[in-house]
């Protein structure tokens, strides 16, 4: 048996092509919706991302405004970018590039968002209404990963409601508010979030019926842990060094052999990648789209 792979280069193609037509209504609306993305130093890997954000922008017709600080920056810079990505007209959501280089207090950063441009979901208010919207009756944006993988399992119909789902890892843009995801009412999933201190991950792991793996630990997930036809999801990734090639390569936290026992299994990269940046762009285009109900 090999699983089926829960492909988020498709799915995320098809939200896309959604995204596309209701640009097209903001803008015959006079809406014109833009994200700007704030990204401070040169670390690679985050030069990728921001340039897949821009490019993402372009495909379905949302306006992109780059904003790149030196390394050097200081955090009277960052916070005076801020400020500006606030009070532009041109800018209706916007992301700050996480990790910040050292040095910068990340939270107190996100705290000076507009929450109404907090196109990531990660403002304290916004994640505070997912805390409040148990039952997801407000509206407010939700971190773009968390959102991508309930999106993901739900255009592959596993089921969710009342599955036991074990979260690997308890950082803030994946692994905290996906387990306030997966318990809201109408997911109703039961959740147990696991991290470095837990005691037989393994244990924990194989009573699961959905597992999520977002530590960033090559290969940490082995097949003698999956409950046999479980949906795995692969988030974690990890910038390895190829001996063989001798080139640089993308390594998930799951072994590739848990193939061969899940049910369903996220790919890593084209996995849940993919559906993060498409969860962007769909928090940009209710924003907008909500600014024209006011
Ligand atoms: N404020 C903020 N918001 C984020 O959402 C955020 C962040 N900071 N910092 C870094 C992480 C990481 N992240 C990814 C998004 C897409 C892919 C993605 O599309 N990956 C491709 C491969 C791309 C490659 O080759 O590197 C794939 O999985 O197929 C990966 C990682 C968003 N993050």
């Amino acid at each position: 048996m090999t699983a089926i792979t829960l492909d988020g280069v498709t799915t995320a193609s098809a939200i896309k092509a959604e995204l596309v037509d209701r640009v097209a209504i903001l803008r015959s609306n006079g809406v014109v919706p833009g994200l700007a993305t704030l990204l401070v130093g040169s670390d690679p890997g985050s030069q990728t991302y921001v340039a897949g954000k821009h490019r993402d922008c372009a495909e379905v017709g949302i306006e992109s405004i780059r904003i790149d600080l030196p390394g050097s920056a200081t955090s009277a810079d960052v916070r005076a970018a801020i400020k500006d990505l606030n009070s532009r007209r041109d800018v209706t959501g916007y992301i700050i590039q996480l990790p910040l280089p050292v040095g910068h207090n990340e939270n107190a950063m996100l705290e000076l968002i507009d929450p109404s441009k907090d196109a990531d979901g990660l403002h304290p208010t916004n994640l505070g209404r997912l805390v409040l919207g148990i039952e997801g009756e407000l509206r407010s944006p939700l971190p773009c990963t968390p959102a991508g993988i309930v999106e993901l399992l739900r255009r592959y119909d596993v089921p969710i409601v009342g599955q036991r789902v074990v979260v690997v890892g308890r950082g803030l843009t994946v692994g905290r508010p996906l387990g306030l995801l997966f318990t809201r009412k109408g997911l109703d999933a039961t959740v147990t979030l696991t991290h470095s201190r837990t005691v037989d991950l393994a244990g924990e792991v194989r009573r699961a019926d959905i597992v999520v793996a977002a530590v960033g630990v090559p290969h940490l997930i082995q097949a003698d842990w999956i409950k046999p036809g479980a949906a795995v999801l692969d988030v974690g990734i990890t910038r390895v060094h190829d001996e063989v090639t001798g080139k640089g390569r993308l390594t998930g936290d799951v072994h590739p052999d848990v193939a061969s026992v899940a049910g369903h299994l996220s790919p890593n990269p084209r996995g849940v990648g993919p559906m993060t940046r498409a969860m962007l762009l769909s928090n940009v285009v209710k924003a907008a789209e909500q600014s024209l109900r006011l």
